[in-house]
Parts: C-alpha cells; sequence; structure tokens
C-alpha cells in the first residue's frame, strides 16, 4: 500500500480544474500521480476517462500497474497510459473520420531519411545547388515542427547560431526557398504513400484538436482527466496538443525544471514557469522532502546545479537523513573500469546479500558499455540494456517487416524497395522498374501470383512465397510472422554472414513473441516503432530498445541517461564523468548546451539512493590539467567537477591488478630468431 505525504496528499486529492506539481528530483512525483489516478478511479472517475502520458512506454506501463495494483476488482483494468506518440497513434486509429489518417504507415528514421533522398532525387527540387545533407533538411524541418517556428528563424537557430545581422539575413534568404521545395517535395511524397513521420502524429492530433470544436466535443466524451509525467520536457509541439484539452477536461501535470534533458528537442524547461499564465484556472504546487537518497548523495547533486548560472531554487534535503559519501574512481581504462564494477556487483551479490537489481549503471551512450557488457557476458552477471537503437529498427529485422509493411500499405514504397532488393540478384534499378508496374495496379489487384508474373523467374518465386506468407496470415500476426521468417531464414542468414549466429538470428523469437500481443498488421508495425526506450504491449522481454540477455527477472540495468528518468537503485555507478564528457566536447560553444548538460549529470546522480559511484579517467583528467594553461577560452576548458570541494566526496583508484597490461613504450623490431644454429 503506498503512503504519502502532506504535500502530496494535497496534490492527490486536488479539487481545482487544472495542477502543476513542481518538485525536484525524488520528491514522490511518479509516485503523486499513482496516487492520483487511484484516488480518481476510487471517486467514482471512469479508469479508460483517465489518459496517463509519459516519455517512455516503460515508465507509462509502470505507472498503470502500480495503479490497478492498489485497486482490488476490475475498476482500474481500463486504464490507459502512453507516450505522447504513441496515445496520438491510438487516437488516430480509434478516430479514423476524425483525424482522417487512417490506414497510414507511420515511418521511422531511417525511412524518413529515405523519403528526403527521394525528394531531393525529384530533380524539379533543385536539390544540386544546395550544400545541406538530407539528413539536415529532416533535421531542421523537424525542429521547425517541434518548436513551432517558421523555417526562417530555424534556419537562423539551427544553422547561424541564433545571429541576427545582414549578412546572416541575406544568407538565409538565399537557402530558405530551396529548403521549401525540398521540405513541400517530402510532404507531397509522404502524402501520396501514405506515411506519417513521428512530428506527424501530434500534428495531425493537434490540428484537429485546435481547429475544429467537433473533434473538442468529441474528445470531451472521452477524456475527464489527463494526467502528464515529466512535464519540462514537453516541447512546444506537445504544449500545442495539450493546449485544447483545457477546454475538455482536467490537466494533472508533474515537472521538475532542473530535469530538463530535451532542448535539442525542441523541449524548453522554463515553459513550465509560464504554466499558469497559459494555462486559465490552473494552481501550481510544491513537494520539497527528497526519499529516494541520502543526503550526501544529494549534497553533490545540489552543489552540481548550484554551480549553474541558471538559478533553480532547489536544494534537496533526505528525508531519509546520511549515509555514505560519493565514491570518485580514478580508472586508468574502460577494462579496468569494467573490472571493477563486475568485481563490486559480484561481491555484494555474493556477499552482502544484494541482489543484481539493485545495481544501476548509467552511461551517456550504450557504445560506451560494450566492453562492460563484454565482462558482465564473461563473468555471467545478467543485465538488461535502456537506450540506443531501437529493436524493431535492426536491418535483419526491417528486412523481414518491410513486407508486412507492403501488405499493409501497398503505397509504401521505401517497404517495397527494400523487399525487392532483398532478393539476391535484383538491384535498385530493377527494383525501381518492377515498382513502377505494382504502383500502376490497384491495390486489391496485387497477389502474390500477380508479382511473380512481374519478375521473373527464381527471384519472383521468392518474392511470391513472401508475399504469400503473410497475406495468407492476414489476422493473425505472429502467425505471419513466424511464416515468413520460416522463409526468409536461410536468405538472411546468407545476407547477415559475419553475425547471424552470434547475434541477429536470436531477435526473430522475440520478433515473434512480440508480433503476438498485436491483431493487426498496421497496429504491429506502428506501435513497434513508436517508442525509443520501452514497451510493446506490456511483454517482459523487449521493450523497444531494451534488450534483454538473460531469462533472469534479477538483473543489472544498463542504461543512457536519457532513459533512466524515473529509474532508481541502490547502487548506482554513473560512468566516464571525465573532462570532454560531462560536459560533451559538442556542447563546448553554447551555454545553453553545457547547462543542459549539467542537467543530465543532476539526472544521472539523483537516481541513487544509497550508494554512488562516479567513474572517470585519469588519462582525459592528465590531459584535461596540462591543457589548463589559461590559453583556451573559459568554455573549452570547462569540466562540471573541475572545483568539486573535496569532502564530498570519497576518491579512490582500483587497486593495480584490475590493469589491463600495458604494452612496451618503445616498439622493437621483429625478432625471427628460431632457435637453433644451421650449423
Ligand atoms: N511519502 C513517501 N513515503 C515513503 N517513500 C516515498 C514517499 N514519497 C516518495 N517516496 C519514495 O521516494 C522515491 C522517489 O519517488 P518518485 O520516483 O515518485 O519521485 P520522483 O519525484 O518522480 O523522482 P524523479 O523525478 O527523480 O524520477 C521512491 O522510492 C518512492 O517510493
Amino acid at each position: 500500500m503506498e503512503s504519502y505525504n502532506q504535500e502530496q496528499n494535497e496534490a492527490i486529492t486536488f479539487k481545482g480544474k487544472h495542477l502543476l506539481l513542481l518538485a525536484g528530483a525524488g520528491t514522490g512525483k511518479t509516485k503523486t500521480i499513482v496516487g492520483r489516478a487511484a484516488y480518481l478511479i476510487e471517486n467514482g472517475v471512469h479508469a479508460e476517462k483517465i489518459q496517463i502520458l509519459t516519455f517512455t512506454k516503460r515508465s507509462a506501463s509502470e505507472i498503470v500497474e502500480r495503479v490497478k495494483a492498489g485497486i482490488p476488482g476490475r475498476n482500474a483494468q481500463a486504464l490507459n497510459g502512453s507516450t505522447f506518440h504513441s496515445w496520438c497513434n491510438q487516437l488516430i486509429t480509434n478516430f479514423p473520420n476524425l483525424f482522417g489518417a487512417a490506414n497510414y504507415t507511420v515511418i521511422d528514421s531511417d525511412d524518413q531519411l529515405s523519403l528526403m533522398k527521394m525528394a531531393c532525387g525529384n530533380e524539379k527540387t533543385g536539390y544540386g545547388k544546395m550544400r545541406i545533407q538530407p539528413q539536415k533538411i529532416i533535421d531542421l524541418f523537424s525542429f521547425a515542427r517541434n518548436t513551432r517556428n517558421n523555417l526562417t528563424e530555424t534556419i537562423r537557430l539551427q544553422m547561424f547560431n541564433g545571429r541576427i545581422d545582414a549578412e546572416t539575413n541575406e544568407e538565409i534568404e538565399e537557402i530558405r526557398p530551396e529548403l521549401e521545395l525540398l521540405i513541400r517535395e517530402y510532404q507531397k511524397l509522404k502524402i501520396e504513400q501514405k506515411y506519417l513521420d513521428y512530428d506527424d502524429l501530434l500534428l495531425v492530433v493537434g490540428n484537429r484538436l485546435n481547429k475544429d470544436e467537433e473533434a473538442r466535443r468529441i474528445l470531451s466524451k472521452a477524456y475527464d482527466h489527463i494526467l502528464v509525467d515529466e512535464m519540462q520536457d514537453t516541447n512546444p509541439l506537445q504544449w500545442f496538443l495539450l493546449a485544447p484539452f483545457e477546454n475538455i477536461c482536467s490537466l494533472f501535470c508533474v515537472g521538475d525544471d532542473a530535469q530538463s534533458i530535451y532542448a535539442f528537442r525542441g523541449a524548453d524547461f522554463k515553459n513550465v514557469h509560464s504554466f499558469s499564465e497559459r494555462v486559465k484556472d490552473s494552481e501550481i504546487k510544491k513537494l520539497d522532502k527528497n526519499y529516494r537518497s541520502t543526503q550526501e548523495i544529494l549534497d553533490i547533486s545540489n552543489w552540481l546545479l548550484e554551480k549553474s548560472p541558471i538559478i533553480y531554487n532547489k536544494k534537496l534535503n533526505a528525508h531519509r537523513g546520511p549515509g555514505k559519501k560519493p565514491l570518485i574512481l580514478n580508472v586508468a581504462n574502460q577494462y579496468e573500469e569494467a573490472s571493477y564494477i563486475a568485481e563490486k556487483i559480484l561481491k555484494d551479490f555474493q556477499e552482502g546479500g544484494k541482489s543484481f537489481s539493485d545495481f544501476l549503471i548509467l552511461s551517456r551512450s550504450q557504445y560506451y558499455t560494450k566492453p562492460l557488457q563484454a565482462v558482465f557476458l564473461q563473468k555471467k552477471i545478467p543485465y538488461e540494456t535502456y537506450g540506443g537503437r531501437k529493436f524493431l529498427e535492426a536491418a535483419h529485422i526491417k528486412d523481414v517487416l518491410s513486407i508486412l509493411r507492403v501488405i499493409n500499405n501497398p503505397n509504401d514504397q521505401i517497404a517495397w524497395m527494400r523487399y525487392l532488393t532483398f532478393i539476391h540478384g535484383i538491384g535498385a534499378v530493377r527494383a525501381s522498374k518492377y515498382l513502377n508496374e505494382i504502383l500502376s495496379l490497384e491495390s486489391s489487384q496485387i497477389s502474390g501470383d500477380v508479382l511473380k508474373s512481374i519478375i521473373p523467374g527464381m527471384e519472383g518465386e521468392k518474392i511470391k512465397t513472401y508475399y504469400d506468407a503473410v497475406a495468407n496470415n492476414k489476422h493473425n500476426v505472429k502467425k505471419a510472422v513466424a511464416e515468413l521468417y520460416r522463409e526468409m531464414e536461410l536468405d538472411l542468414a546468407l545476407k547477415y554472414p559475419k553475425d547471424w549466429q552470434e547475434k541477429r538470428k536470436g531477435d526473430f523469437p522475440v520478433l515473434e513473441m512480440l508480433a503476438e500481443h498485436y491483431s493487426s498488421l498496421g497496429e504491429f508495425i506502428t506501435e513497434g516503432i513508436l517508442d525509443n526506450s520501452s514497451g510493446l504491449g506490456g511483454t517482459p522481454t523487449l521493450e523497444g530498445s531494451r534488450i534483454k540477455t538473460t531469462e533472469h527477472k534479477d538483473h543489472v540495468i544498463i542504461s543512457t541517461v536519457h532513459s533512466a528518468k524515473g529509474l532508481e537503485a541502490d547502487v548506482c555507478f554513473v560512468l566516464n564523468v571525465s573532462p570532454k564528457t560531462y560536459p560533451s566536447s559538442y556542447s563546448l560553444g553554447s551555454s545553453e548546451e553545457i547547462e543542459e548538460e549539467r542537467r543530465v549529470l543532476y539526472v544521472a546522480l539523483t537516481r541513487a539512493k544509497n550508494e554512488l559511484i562516479i567513474t572517470r579517467t585519469t588519462a582525459s583528467l592528465n590531459a584535461f590539467h596540462s591543457n589548463g594553461d589559461g590559453l583556451e577560452d573559459e568554455m573549452n576548458s570547462a569540466y562540471f567537477l573541475e572545483d568539486l570541494p573535496e569532502e564530498l566526496v570519497t576518491q579512490e583508484s582500483p587497486p593495480s591488478g584490475f590493469n589491463k597490461p600495458s604494452d612496451a613504450e618503445r616498439p622493437n623490431t621483429i625478432d625471427l630468431d628460431f632457435g637453433f644454429d644451421f650449423r
């Protein structure tokens, strides 16, 4: 049973119209959302009329499960928790007439790039004259839509560092018309082929609700309460989407301005400060006691935030009192770091009575943790990774999905190209020729046999077999995936000879399991690609980019900081807090980006309950200090832990023995002496 303090209770039982709960890390914001949903249901609100919105599916399902666990009977069964994107997708599917986007295919970032390349390839767009990469155009367009800036301002902010002067204006005016042409072409291709990109999902719903009284009337019957977690990370597009709900139902939003880490997607944490001006009939409440961590962990977190030029007015106090000082571990290299962590986890597990799930490892990127993962595998430490590339975006999975996609949406040219060129012997030129023929047909005319008649020989035979495997099982997604994989397995193994057996093959039983949760191809394809850090239909095995190496329930979590929002653990390792990493050297030069980096580190530090271990490499520290000759400007020498007061931490270097043997200092000449004498 959850128990709440007075401030939490006041928020939970809030009787006004809209509320923003603005509070620090570990003060129970998520817990209060759980309490609010349960309170509403217990007081007669229908669970299906409450929508919980979070940034990852993992946290959405966690909140929903906690509410359900606290309410006996079936009253909470219909409670819905989703990400913004997934919610909009559900609305588009559930109200096909209202939003007019039924049977569209949602495309991921790779497909967006393919489509933009197609747009650039069309001669009339004059792409040849431009010096901008197709990916950059996508990023600009996405930034414009998420921040709701016009194209001129977007170009200024993204390409000219926000400069306002006559010369910049002139340059912008030169680029803008051509960019506009390309974006228009991209939009046209999207509509022709019935695609929605991620931003479109929010726009389709937001536009309709903002413009159309009927839409608001319909949705006011669907929702009484919307509860939003991590409000500080909502960007102007998400505000645009939420704004009409002010008149449709009640908004209950929780957030922490110090944990805003999505400015690169257009979020602006200062937005939460204007909540009461933007949302009529709203109130703001605060929570100030941290229940998660011991005071020493909060002391270093508070110190980090106080060093910021931004005033957050946030000093966390530990309800739990004092504990152990955080440890800074200075390591020679990643092998030493990995060995130390593995040894500590095994020792605490074997002798200290800890579980593997008491450990959380946080890193900037999943890539950095590869050596650590190798050591864990070797030492048989079960772990899961959160963050990084999405499962359904892996090449071998996309090959298989391409067939499901063309059957779901015969206009999906990107999927057709992938499907056709997957067949050995069909290159891009032949594939385009076949595709033109296929697209000249009515959708209802397309079948395995027709494809075989267009594509001669063995290749056509294969295309037909794959097509039929799915078409014959359209209403049983799991069977469609299983049959298709059976047909494709050999060719997949041939296409990916290097790592088929060790890496890729094992993904297909998982794909089948995922498919089991969906009743239509469209739902499976879309839901599967929607969330970048979690959750497909509540399956415990794989959640988006969450990959499990083990069936153990008890496992260590290795996560990127961005995917660790809301997580907590007894022992938390924050990896490589070295110069040039915190802040990342990419951010140097922009004080806003440096401050976002600070918040990333703040989120990481505040995940720990009892033990916080920060690692950094001695080599990077030495290089940093030897460069400190005063010649570089201040920003280039920024390092968050540079003047960390000694008393806040303990420092340690692992005992030698963890070291990977280093090579001789000077190269020798090769010695081929074979040890006997020819005499
Ligand atoms: N009133 C309370 N009594 C006991 N424990 C509490 C109370 N409120 C919160 N906690 C505990 O404190 C921890 C942090 O709570 P929660 O995750 O809800 O905080 P949060 O504000 O969402 O944190 P963050 O923003 O850092 O993710 C959890 O372990 C939670 O169970």
